[in-house]
């Protein structure tokens, strides 16, 4: 029988012990987290995953700040709210959400981020410990911290002799989910657009990631019999089943095909999504348990 796996349900065990983190800190330091989450522009998606990233740090009992910037605003403007935020002590973390309109450049916003206030993990700061192998002493990128949690619950802590393979090489996650396996001790091949033969490269994973954008672009005949398979994609298709018009979300693997050869997969949505809001909240304590000078709970 395949493992479907409940991401929702991993992340509401992740947001309870976020929420007891929360108020211990409260009580006991008298801090309370903060998150600040910066959108400029309107794509409708972006603000849909702000609002949901926001909702939730309410939840976890955060202090919880969105900036929403008209799609017109100048680098200056936006350098100038990120300075304002890193300068904030009641704001432990900061977020712009990605990807900015073109006339913006992302690598020098995301840089000037206090690398202890980088909760999305992708100052080079914290890009950097990942590569080295300081897991614990920086903040680890959100989606791949979120997909090693599933991996941990199916494989243990030690993936030695296990192969790995994700598909995407970005710096949000085809690297730093990548350096994580490796720091697990898997065998770690990490594929991309330019690789030879993907489906090839894609059997002989134990543990299959991919990250593409791709609609179902993964085939059952590219999956190991018996493989772990993440599914990080998120593709809004059109679905005339449901109503003229109408849309649904997939990932970049065909689900019903590929979950009868895997013995464990995560389906979209469902997944590595939820997930990846919960770790949000999870680097968002971390950050604030270190401004305190506490030992962060451990995730
Ligand atoms: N669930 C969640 O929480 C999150 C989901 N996502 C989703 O994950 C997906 C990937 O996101 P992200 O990493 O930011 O995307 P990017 O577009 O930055 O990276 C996509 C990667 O896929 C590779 N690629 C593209 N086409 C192919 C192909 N035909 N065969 C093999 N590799 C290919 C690219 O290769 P190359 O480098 O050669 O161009 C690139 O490395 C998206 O659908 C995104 O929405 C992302 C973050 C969080
Ligand atoms: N700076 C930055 N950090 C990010 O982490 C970041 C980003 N920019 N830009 C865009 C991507 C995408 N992303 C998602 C988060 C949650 C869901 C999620 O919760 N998905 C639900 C479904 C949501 C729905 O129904 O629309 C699910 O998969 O179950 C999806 C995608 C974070 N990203």
């Amino acid at each position: 029988m395949t493992t479907v796996i409940d991401g929702k349900a991993v992340a509401a065990s992740v947001i309870e012990t976020v929420k007891s983190a929360t108020r211990t800190l409260e009580t006991e330091a008298g801090v309370r987290a903060g998150l600040a989450v910066v959108i400029v522009g309107e794509d409708p998606a972006s603000h849909a995953y702000v609002s949901a990233k926001s909702r939730m740090a309410k939840e976890c009992g955060f202090l919880s700040v969105q900036h929403t910037l008209p799609k017109e605003t100048s680098q200056e403007e936006l350098a100038a709210l990120v300075a304002e935020l890193n300068a904030d002590p009641s704001i432990h973390g900061i977020l712009v959400q990605l990807p900015l309109p073109k006339h913006l450049q992302s690598e020098p916003i995301i840089q000037s981020i206090l690398p202890e206030k980088d909760v999305d993990g992708l100052h080079v700061v914290n890009a950097g410990k990942v590569a080295t192998g300081d897991l614990d002493g920086g903040l680890v990128s959100c989606t791949p911290a979120g997909a090693m949690v599933f991996v941990r619950r199916t494989h243990g802590d030690d993936l030695s002799g296990l192969n790995a393979v994700v598909i995407g090489r970005s710096n949000l996650f085809g690297k730093p989910m990548s350096a994580l396996l490796l720091a697990a001790n898997a065998t770690v091949t990490t594929a991309h657009s330019r690789t030879k033969d993907l489906p090839a490269v894609c059997r002989n994973a134990d543990i299959l990631v991919a990250a593409v954008g791709r609609a179902e672009m993964v085939k059952a005949d590219w999956v190991k019999p018996g493989a772990l398979v993440i599914d990080v994609g998120i593709n809004r298709v059109p679905a005339p089943e449901r109503g003229e018009g109408k849309t649904k979300l997939v990932g970049d693997v065909a689900f019903e095909e590929c979950a009868r050869v895997a013995s464990v997969i995560t389906p979209v949505p469902g997944g590595v999504g939820p997930m990846t809001i919960a770790m949000l909240m999870a680097n968002t304590i971390i950050a604030a348990y270190r401004k305190a000078g506490r030992k962060p709970p451990k995730f």
